[in-house]
């Protein structure tokens, strides 16, 4: 449905550079990357704003340069959701409608109808959101570019309207692609993640593959991995039986085994990945911890003792010193609190070496 090849677009400096993506019909499709990194402005290239310099955008199979704007069939809202302001609230949901039964669909999903009564002047930032959103959906788009479409929204109601937009996405087989800022909201969302920085594309795939296999460790740890160590992989071979941790049928062929050689500690690693220098990747979340080296499938098993517990809600942050070497651990509070962690006391790091990425 999109596809963007080598463009190159300039907002006074370049703002993207040689940025090739793809989106297929129907996907939605997760925008990602650092404040100032061309987010917005892929959304204006292909909603066809804004001419690139060089490279080509293809919409629907046709070259974008060639289609007239109403040839589109696109919405684009914006993060500042623009509205009419001389038009009331009902009448920008309905303006560009594609018929009643779409209109009525998007008024009750994302209870739209709760603000005709009220001015466009006197509308929150996050009414103001929902209101464009509904404007934007009640055309019936076969292209929906979303800028933060949530930004505004309470944590409530960001939930219940985008769960509505992503009914609607598949209810309507529409083709979206959304920026967000929200890692997590990314994760629900996307069949695609598209990760842009300083207007290049640093990875593309599935967000489960771009969070939990970056390519490199400037992307991990924009993403958030708590642990990124620079080290040396060595090759050990194939996966042995004894290596598998839980369930065989994770382990795809030709993954082999590898040792990670951080800071006079030693990692272990299972992958497709490339021996030499490089980093070992390892989210908090896939570390646990115990007070005894208890008998479990994990290759990893590290000493330690605690340096500080953040309880942070529902989960619990818990650092480590593992023989000079800090590693952060995500825990339920529950079994934060069952372990009765806290600073210097002895304990035990497990994870298995599935959970260890090399790059
Ligand atoms: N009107 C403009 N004139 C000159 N430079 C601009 C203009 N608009 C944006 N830029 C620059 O182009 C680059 C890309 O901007 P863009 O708005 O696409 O980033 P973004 O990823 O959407 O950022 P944010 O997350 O802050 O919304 C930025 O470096 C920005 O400073």
């Amino acid at each position: 449905m999109i596809a963007l090849s080598g463009v190159t677009a300039r907002k006074g400096r370049f703002a993207l550079a040689d940025v090739s993506v793809s989106l297929a019909e129907g996907e939605y499709g997760v925008v990602i990357g650092p404040a100032g990194s061309g987010k917005t402005t892929l959304l204006e290239v292909i909603a066809g704003l804004l001419v690139p310099a060089a490279g080509t955008v293809q919409v629907g199979g046709v070259d974008a340069r060639r289609l007239a704007p109403e040839d589109r069939h696109l919405s684009l809202v914006y993060q500042h959701a623009y509205l009419f302001p001389h038009l009331s609230v009902r009448d920008n949901v309905a303006y560009g409608t594609a018929d009643a039964r779409s209109l009525q669909e998007v008024e009750e999903r994302l209870d739209v109808g709760a603000y005709y009564s009220r001015d466009i002047l006197g509308l929150s930032g996050g009414e103001r959101q929902i209101v464009a959103l509904a404007r934007a959906l009640a055309r019936r788009p076969r292209l929906l570019l979303l800028d933060e479409p949530f930004s505004a929204l309470d944590p409530r109601r960001r939930m219940l309207v985008r769960r509505e937009v992503r009914q609607l996405h598949r209810d309507w087989g529409l083709t979206t692609l959304q920026v967000t800022h929200d890692f997590a909201e990314a994760g629900m969302l996307g069949d695609r993640a598209i990760l842009l920085d300083a207007g290049r594309v640093l990875q593309q795939g599935t967000p489960a593959e771009v969070f939990r296999r970056p390519a490199s460790p400037y992307v991990a740890e924009f993403l958030g991995a708590e642990n990124v160590f620079g080290g040396i992989a060595r090759e050990l071979g194939e996966v042995s039986p004894d290596w598998v941790e839980g369930d065989p049928a994770q382990y795809a062929r030709g993954h082999r085994a590898f040792a990670f050689e951080t800071e006079g500690l030693t990692l272990y690693a299972v992958g497709d990945f490339a021996p030499g220098v490089g980093h070992a990747v390892i989210r908090a979340e896939e570390i646990t911890i115990s007070r005894d080296h208890v008998h479990d499938s994990a290759r990893n098993r590290l000493a330690g003792r605690v340096t500080e517990v953040q309880a942070l809600g529902a989960l619990t942050r818990v650092t480590l010193d593992v023989r000079g070497v800090p590693l952060v651990a995500a825990l339920t509070t529950r079994s934060a609190l069952e372990l009765r962690l806290e600073p210097g006391l002895a304990v035990v790091a497990s994870f298995k070496a599935m959970a260890v990425h090399l790059c």
